[in-house]
């Protein structure tokens, strides 16, 4: 079973040597990985004892990441301290972006109207 930790619990979990963070109200214990982060071990130091769940999805970390995160987990938050799961932002991807008429008409339409206006005032004052 996994070990429940309220918010507070966590929030002592703030030294070098006992470094703990919350991503999406699961509690990982970075003290080992401090070193071993791509990202360094401030970002990490600067976000214990505290929830690290916005940081962690901004930085866009890699599915390598995200399984990596899987061996410090040593819990999870009680029901009622757990805060709603931010959703990673969508990664833009070319291959399945579509181009549509509306989407080309979006960018043209303010150079076209300006276009538009440049002529008609050319033809009225000339
Ligand atoms: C247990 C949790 C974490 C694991 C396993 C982890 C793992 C990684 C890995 C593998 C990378 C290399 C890039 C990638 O593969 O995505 C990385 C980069 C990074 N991480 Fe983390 N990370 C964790 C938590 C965090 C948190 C909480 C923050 C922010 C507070 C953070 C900030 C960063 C930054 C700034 C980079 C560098 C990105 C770059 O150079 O473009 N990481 N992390």
């Amino acid at each position: 079973m996994a070990k429940i930790f309220t918010r507070k619990q966590v929030s002592e979990l703030e030294s070098k040597e006992n470094a703990a963070i919350i991503i999406d109200n699961v509690v990982y214990d970075v003290s080992g990985f401090l070193e071993d982060h791509p990202g360094g071990p401030e970002v990490l130091l600067n976000n214990a004892g505290q929830d690290a769940s916005r940081c962690f999805h901004e930085v866009g970390h890699s599915e390598d990441a995200r399984a990596w995160r899987e061996r410090f987990r040593i819990g999870e938050i009680a029901a009622e301290d757990c805060w709603e799961v931010l959703k990673p932002p969508p990664a833009f991807d070319v291959a399945t972006t579509k181009l549509t008429w509306s989407g080309a008409l979006d960018v043209l339409a303010p150079p076209l109207l300006f276009a538009a206006v440049a002529v008609l005032g050319y033809i009225y004052f000339f």
